[in-house]
């Protein structure tokens, strides 16, 4: 039988963008070619920065077009000082049109990659960083990245000197989220009594449909606190909007040490748990950090939040449990060797971390 063959978009994007995607290549290429069951066709497209110094769009048509005819996408960062708050067409908002032109509501951001050996990385004392088991799923195209809004001087008379941002979610756009956060719950910890912790009210479909979970309500500010406080506390899922998710996971990243070394997974749709023996959900996959443009170029960047990333999408989009594994397991194990970038206090470039994560994945596939 012919192998499975599916198509892969790369967006590599800008600053430590392409060094990180270029360590997460590798990985899926030497997959592919070590698997006799499926081939993965990867092909690279503009996007962010440097479509707009090519073309003037941050999402051309023809990128967009390739995203929507993908199995899968990975993705690196986008934006920088070249294309910061003056410049007329700024990197971001074609991010913002791709997630939402995708459909791409469910953001999964695990900040549960426990190694004990990180512990020394965290800026948390151990005793508080361990056994930290916790995941956001954060609303990613509604909220207040979409809201209506009106820019200062846009209006006139009285209206002149104000500006604001609108943040609404109607009962379906909250009803999908919470069924995609409680899927994930469900299957990071068996029943019962596995925490759901919700910033707001709650939906009474979750009593009715999941009635296995444990519901927890945090206010935005305290839940804030307690990622850093007694982050245990928050251990399960945490559901929350949309600006707010980007807040809380970036925080989150404090507990395993470095915001270079989170995943994470933009889907369509609820996952498919377990993946491999159900439908794959059409994703995005990227790092949950930006075009970091502060030591883009030196090639000390951590590319693990990449690399994990890639994991998520062979699980994920293409149901390739097995590798996706076997990716997780290199990762771990070269943490514990000590083979890190400098975030986590280590000496390895971003090439050294992604060639040993590679010579230990060709042991295990
Ligand atoms: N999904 C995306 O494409 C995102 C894009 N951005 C954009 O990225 C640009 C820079 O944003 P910042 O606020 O500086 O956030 P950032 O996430 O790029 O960087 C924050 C800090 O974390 C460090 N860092 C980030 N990733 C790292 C990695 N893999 N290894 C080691 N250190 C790492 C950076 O050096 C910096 O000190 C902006 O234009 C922003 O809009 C920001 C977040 C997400
Ligand atoms: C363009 C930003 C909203 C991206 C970001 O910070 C994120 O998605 O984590
Ligand atoms: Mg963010």
């Amino acid at each position: 039988m012919a192998p499975k063959s599916f198509r892969i978009v790369v967006l590599p994007g800008d600053g430590i963008g392409p060094e990180v995607v270029a360590q997460a290549v590798r990985i899926l290429e030497t997959i592919s070619a070590a698997s006799p069951d499926f081939d993965l066709k990867l092909e690279s497209h503009d996007f962010g920065g440097c479509a707009i110094d090519s073309v003037g769009d941050p999402l051309p048509p023809s990128t967009l077009k390739a995203c929507e005819e993908a199995d899968a996408i990975l993705m690196g960062s986008v934006g920088g000082p070249k294309w910061g708050v003056d410049a007329k067409v700024r990197p971001e908002p074609g991010l913002l049109k791709l997630r939402k032109a995708l459909g791409l509501y469910a953001n999964i951001r695990p900040a549960n990659f426990a190694s004990e050996s990180l512990l020394d990385a965290s800026p948390l004392k151990p005793e508080v960083a361990n056994g930290v088991d916790l995941i956001v799923v954060r609303e990613l195209i509604g909220g207040l990245y979409f809201g209506a809004r009106q820019e200062l001087g846009a209006a006139s008379g009285a209206e002149a000197q104000t500006a604001w941002d609108t943040m609404i979610y109607s009962v379906p756009e909250v009803e999908r989220i919470t069924r995609v956060a409680a899927t994930i719950a469900l299957s990071a910890n068996p029943p019962p009594g596995n925490p759901l912790h919700r910033q707001g009210q709650r939906p009474g479909m979750l009593a009715s449909e999941f009635p296995q979970l444990k519901l927890d309500h945090h206010l935005v500010d305290s839940a804030a606190m307690l990622i850093v406080q007694n982050p245990r506390k928050l251990n399960g899922v945490i559901l929350t909007e949309n600006l707010f998710g980007d807040i809380l996971s970036d925080q989150s990243s404090v507990i395993p040490g470095s915001l270079g070394l989170l995943p994470s997974a933009s889907l369509a749709g609820a996952p498919s748990i377990p993946a491999a023996d159900a439908k794959p959900t059409r994703g995005l996959y990227e790092p949950i950090h930006g075009s970091a443009p502060d030591i883009a170029g030196k090639g000390i960047a951590n590319p693990i939040g990449t690399i994990l990333s890639a994991a998520m999408l062979l699980r994920y989009s293409l149901g390739l449990e097995k590798p996706a594994k076997a990716i997780e397991n290199a990762v771990r194990k070269v943490l514990d060797e000590g083979v890190r970038t400098a975030d986590l206090r280590g000496k390895a470039t971003t090439v050294e971390v992604g060639d040993r994560i590679l010579a230990v994945l060709k042991g295990l596939l």
